[in-house]
């Protein structure tokens, strides 16, 4: 028997998944039905203990092309875990990726209860432990800290377009998903990946055509050196920022984020598109969301959460530069919001500022 013991002193018993530590973490859930190797592998998760509400995560075994990145979540919880997967592209079974990978877990936990509490009380931190400890200040104080730091990559990298190039992509790294680098690669671009650390002089010395802000982990505001450097960028070039890229667009133009109760995390968030009224499905991971009122006269709100009424997006047409909270590469999850990247192609296509 191991243990997760919330911050509230909530304790579920369960049995020892992946790698035998103990571990402390922000605990959040995740609705996506399917895609857990995505989840396992999405960057943004840094610092956070994840629980999967579908009931049987592993069934599908490990299958490594469908990676999004390095997997860099702190701890992993599922109701049942597959030990038998089935499918033609299985590699071996997902226990045997936790335990190569470091990420402790649990399974056989009431997962619907986590997300009960989470969605009452907010998110909160937790422990994976195989004793309970007396004091759960150490679980009470810990925080999510160089998040960006710790995931984005040390060194530049090159990726041809396919076919002919069309345009040249700069991507900030701040902990990347690949479906973004595909995404724009399938329309022409080629992208050259920039650590999160590069300076705005630098990219606008390599003459892209245009700049991505990709996703990452964290507080937002924890990043303002990243924050200062993009203040120097926007503006230049046509820019598309998702998710945390969306989030330091809104910090540097004078805008202000805000922690959500527990987030959006899965493949079933509904977004308004509010000039043409219509609602897409989209996939997400974010726990904080952008303030659309502390933007007013610099850029207007493009998309609305429609469960919740939080921000979901922006654009900022005098500055060629639009950014949205969901994830338009989804991997995994719907595809419909792909067309954005085409929105960004167009953008580039037209010309600098
Ligand atoms: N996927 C992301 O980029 C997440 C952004 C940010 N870390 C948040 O949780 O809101």
């Amino acid at each position: 028997m191991a243990y997760l013991v919330l911050a509230n002193g909530t304790i579920f018993e369960g049995k020892r998944i992946g790698a035998p530590v103990d571990r402390i973490g922000e605990l959040v859930f995740t609705t996506g039905m399917e895609g857990y190797l995505e989840t396992l592998t999405d960057p943004s998760y840094y610092g956070q203990i994840v629980t999967q509400t579908f009931p049987m995560i592993g069934n599908y075994g490990v299958i490594e092309e469908d990676f999004e990145g390095n997997s860099t979540l702190f701890g992993y919880i599922v109701r049942e875990l597959c030990d038998t997967p089935s499918n033609f592209r299985s590699a071996y079974p997902l226990n045997d990726y936790l335990v190569a990978k470091g990420i402790p877990g649990l399974c056989g936990v009431d997962t619907r209860e986590i997300v009960r509490i989470t969605r009452e009380e907010g998110v909160m931190n937790a422990m994976i432990c195989d004793e309970v400890p007396a004091d759960l200040s150490a679980i009470r104080s810990f925080t999510v800290k160089d998040a960006v730091a710790s995931v984005s990559s040390n060194i530049k990298e090159f990726f041809p377009a396919e076919g002919v190039e069309k345009c040249r992509v700069a991507l900030i790294d701040y902990g990347a998903k690949h479906n973004i680098i595909r995404s724009l690669e399938k329309r022409g671009c080629s992208v050259t990946v920039w650590p999160s650390s590069t300076t705005a002089e630098t990219i606008l010395e390599s003459d892209p055509d245009g700049i991505m802000l990709s996703n990452g982990p964290g507080d937002p505001k924890e990043n303002k050196e990243c924050i200062a450097q993009l203040k120097k960028l926007i503006g230049k070039l046509p820019v598309f920022g998702i998710c945390l890229g969306h989030q330091l667009t809104a910090l540097a133009l004078g805008g202000d984020t805000i922690k959500l109760k527990y987030g959006h995390r899965g493949g079933n968030q509904p977004v308004k598109d509010l000039a043409a009224g219509r609602t897409y499905i989209t996939s997400q991971n974010h726990g904080y969301a952008v303030v659309a009122d502390s933007l007013k006269g610099i850029g207007t709100e493009s998309f609305r959460n429609a469960n919740d009424g939080s921000c979901e997006g922006m654009d900022y047409p005098d500055l060629k530069c639009f950014t949205v909270q969901f994830h338009p590469e989804a991997a995994s999850g719907p595809r419909d919001t792909a067309v954005l990247f085409d929105r960004f192609v167009e953008n580039m296509a037209g010309g600098r500022n």
